[in-house]
Order: structure tokens, then sequence, then C-alpha cells
């Protein structure tokens, strides 16, 4: 049997206690899965006097996460706090510069910074380890590395926000609008400290960042992602997804074109009977193209005590079982910068919108979109009592240009009762 290995723990709020959890109810199971024994040396958060829901009497408390990261009885620093800089960072960077293996859950500080720190770990010769940052407890980052080593990545789709997976699935189930039912997860605990991170989509781009750097040899570039919240979506789009078939999901895309790197963090409608139009609630689903392989799909818990726990320790084991590898994939100096697709794959489009009702006032609508080249492939219009006429078009793929300035030109018409919807519907 090996030495124990010594964890030095930052951050004791729902993953912290989770981890700490997971060792202890599972400490002879960790041992005979990875030879190693596991110990906690040290912990640190902001308040020591909080009731956590179990003992820490058993562990040395610091106050500063940094001279937790650097103690000489801590082999690994599991960092668990978040920020994308502060504490986070600099006791990570202590860490890394003291030789010690990283464990993080921490999605802001990789996505913004992790190019640095992969370069700082990997000159060290030691692990940094982020299973937990991408969609919870589903293996992703595993999956991706090793599990589909072997295959060109072709495109990767995720929802991988729990928090607007919900806020969406429920205005649906409810019937209410997004500011109610925003309201209520935010009563319920379901969102971030800044609610702006989930439904801005900031989280989940974080997320779709880390991903594409894994998928194709890049350097993070988390400012290349086209990104955009859920706060729009209002639920008569939801109630007009559902007609047509389909559902609005948040949805992230990371894919390699002929123009650059495309990464997309947004609302789109996907087919209602794909895997991505049936998950509901706050859970994640991650589906990755492989030249080889094909599809696969991944589903599971993105969030909470137990699923993120179980990412952390998976990081935990394998250091526990002596592995190390490079951060993304392959060393951080050969990764490549990019360039970010200055325009989008043509798709398909939704849009919805409320005209005057009088003669000649759809067929302006459908010469506008004739005139920038793009096609209606379904039309609904529904009956209505006041003097504005609901209508949905479904557009044969076009690009996002001839989209704009389709939708500019409609605003000239005269014959709109209301600023249009445009949702992009991704082929799944
Ligand atoms: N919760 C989830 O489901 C998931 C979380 N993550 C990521 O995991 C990380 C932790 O998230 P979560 O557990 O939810 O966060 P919490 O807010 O529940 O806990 C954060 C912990 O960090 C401590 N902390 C904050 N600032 C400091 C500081 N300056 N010095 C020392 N300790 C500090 C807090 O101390 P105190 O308790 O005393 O206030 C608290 O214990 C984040 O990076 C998050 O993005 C990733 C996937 C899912
Ligand atoms: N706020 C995130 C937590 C997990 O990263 C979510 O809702 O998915």
């Amino acid at each position: 049997m090996s030495k124990p290995l010594r964890l030095g723990i930052a951050g004791l709020g729902t993953v912290g206690v989770g981890v700490l959890r997971i060792l202890r109810q599972q400490a002879a199971l960790l041992e005979a899965r990875t030879g190693c024994k596991m110990v906690v040396s040290a912990v640190s958060a902001r308040t020591r006097n909080k009731d956590r829901g179990l003992s820490l009497s058993s562990y040395d408390w610091e106050d500063d996460p940094v001279k937790l990261a650097t103690r000489d009885d801590v082999d690994v620093f599991v960092e668990l706090m978040g920020g994308a800089d502060g504490p986070a960072k600099a006791a990570t960077e202590a860490a890394l510069t003291a030789g010690k293996h990283v464990v993080t859950a921490n999605k802001a500080m990789l996505a913004l910074h992790g190019q640095a720190l992969a370069e700082q770990a990997e000159a060290a010769d030691v692990a940094l380890r982020y299973e937990a940052a991408v969609a919870g407890g589903i293996p992703v980052i595993k999956t991706l590395m090793e599990g589909l080593a072997g295959n060109g990545i072709t495109r990767i789709m995720g929802v991988m926000n729990g928090s607007c997976n919900y806020i969406l699935t429920r205005m649906e189930d409810a019937g209410k609008s997004y500011q109610e039912i925003f309201a209520e997860a935010d009563g319920l605990g379901y969102l971030e400290a800044d609610p702006q991170l989930d439904v801005g989509g900031i989280d989940a781009a974080h997320k779709l960042a880390i991903l594409s750097s894994i998928a194709f040899g890049t350097k993070i570039d988390f400012d290349g992602i086209q990104l955009e919240g859920i706060e729009r979506i209002a639920i008569e789009d939801i109630r007009a997804a559902a007609d047509m078939g389909y559902k609005i999901k948040l949805l992230g895309v990371t894919q390699m074109t002929g123009r650059g790197l495309e990464q997309r963090m947004m609302p789109c409608l996907v087919p209602q009977t794909s895997p991505l139009g049936q998950l509901d609630g706050g859970t994640n689903m991650v589906v990755i193209e492989g030249d080889a392989v094909g599809q696969i799909v991944l589903r599971g818990a993105g969030a909470g005590e137990g699923p993120t726990a179980s990412a952390v320790m998976a990081d935990v084991c394998d250091i526990a079982r002596g592995l190390r590898g490079s951060v993304f994939g392959q060393p951080a100096a050969t990764l490549e910068a990019t360039t970010a697709a200055s325009s989008q794959t043509p798709a398909p489009y939704y849009l919805r919108m409320a005209l005057v009702d009088k003669p000649g006032a759809l067929a302006k609508i459908a010469t506008v979109l004739g005139e920038a080249g793009i096609s209606i492939y379904r039309m609904r219009q529904y009956e209505h009592s006041d003097v504005s006429a609901p209508v949905l078009i479904v557009t044969h793929k076009t690009n996002r240009d001839a989209l704009v300035s389709a939708l500019a030109a409609m605003e000239k018409t005269g014959v709109l009762a209301g600023e249009p919807v445009a949702l992009r519907i991704e082929e799944v």
C-alpha cells in the first residue's frame, strides 16, 4: 500500500461538504480502488464557526486558503471556493508553485485563466484536474480526453446550465412568464449568487470554452463565444415552438469550421423528439460527435452536492493512482491560438411576429424574406380577435447576415405590430 494522499480542501459549501462526505462514507472503497488511503490534512472557508452539518474537528483549520494550499502536509489542493479571480486563483497558483496537484470545480477560473494555469501546472509536472467544472456529475472531461482520444471531434452541443433548463421547462409546464419563474427559481435557491451568471448564459459559456479547448486543441477563447441568455424568451415563444414541434433550450455548440472556431451559447429551438428536446428540469446533457464514434449522448445531474462531489472525487482518485496527463488533453504549449468564426453556420430559423391585419401584410413579409434570399419552409397564422395577427414562420437554412438584413427590412414595411422574434433552429 502506498503512502496516504493528503488533501487540503478550500471551500466548504455545497461541493466541499459533499467531498468531505464521500471521503468519510467511502473511505474503504476509495482505498481499495486507488491503493491509497486518503486523508484530509486541513480545510479552509470564510467563516470558521458555521454549522456545515458535519464535524470538522479532525482537520486543521486555515483562515487563508493560500496558506492551506502550500502546507507541507498537503499533496493535493482541492479548490472549491469559486470565483474567476481572488482567493481561488491566488491559492491555485500558490499550490502549483509549491508543486502540489490541484483539483478544482471552478469553471470561471479555468475559462478565463486556464491557459496560464495549465502552463504552470505542466511546467511544475503536477496535475490540474477539473472534471466537476463542466456539467457537474457527468464525466464529460474524461470522456473527451480518454474515451474519445482516437477521434477527431466534429461538434459538441450541450445544455450545461441546469438553472436555465429548469426555468425554460417550468415556464412551459406552468404556462407562466420568464419573470414569474425566474422569481420562483431564485426563491428556491436554484440560481447563483449573481443570477446573471446563469440566465445570461455566462456559466454555461465558461463550460463550453473548456470543452472547445479539449476538443479542438485550441487555447481557451471565452471571449470568442457568441453569447446570449434566456431573458428575452417569452412564454408565447415556448408555446409557439411547441406547436411547431420544438423545444427552446439554452444550447451551447462548438465546432471547428473553415471560418474559424464557432462557439455559440444561445437559446435555440431543437426538435422536441430529440434527446436534447426531451431534457427536462435541471438536468444537463452533452452531445459529442466524433469522426470515428459518431454521436454519443451524456446525460445526468449538472449540479448539486453529490453529483459535483462525485466528479471532484474522480479527479482525486486519478491523482491517487498516479495519473497526470496534460491539462487540456495535449501539452498546453501546443494548444493553438484560434480565430473566432466571423459568421454562424447556416441554419433554419423560427420567426414569430405580429402583423397588422390588413390585406397584403403577409405578402410584404414574404417579399422581404424572398429578397434576402430566405425561403419559407413552414408557416402558421393563428386565429385572433384583436387587430394584429400572430404569424409563425420556419425558414429553410439561411445565414444569419441574411436574416439580420431581412429583419431590418421588415421594420420598414409598416406591417409589423411589434418587434419580431428570431431564434435559430439547431439541427441535432
Ligand atoms: N454547487 C454546484 O452544484 C456546483 C458548483 N461548482 C463549482 O464549485 C465551486 C464551489 O461551489 P459551491 O460549493 O456551490 O459554492 P458555495 O458558495 O456553496 O461555497 C463556497 C465556499 O467557499 C468558501 N469561500 C468563499 N470565499 C472564500 C475565501 N475568500 N476564503 C476561504 N473560503 C472562501 C465559502 O466559505 P463560507 O462557507 O464560510 O462562506 C464556502 O464554504 C464553484 O467554483 C462552483 O462554480 C461546479 C459545479 C456544480
Ligand atoms: N448554476 C449552475 C451550477 C452548476 O454549474 C447550473 O445551474 O447548472
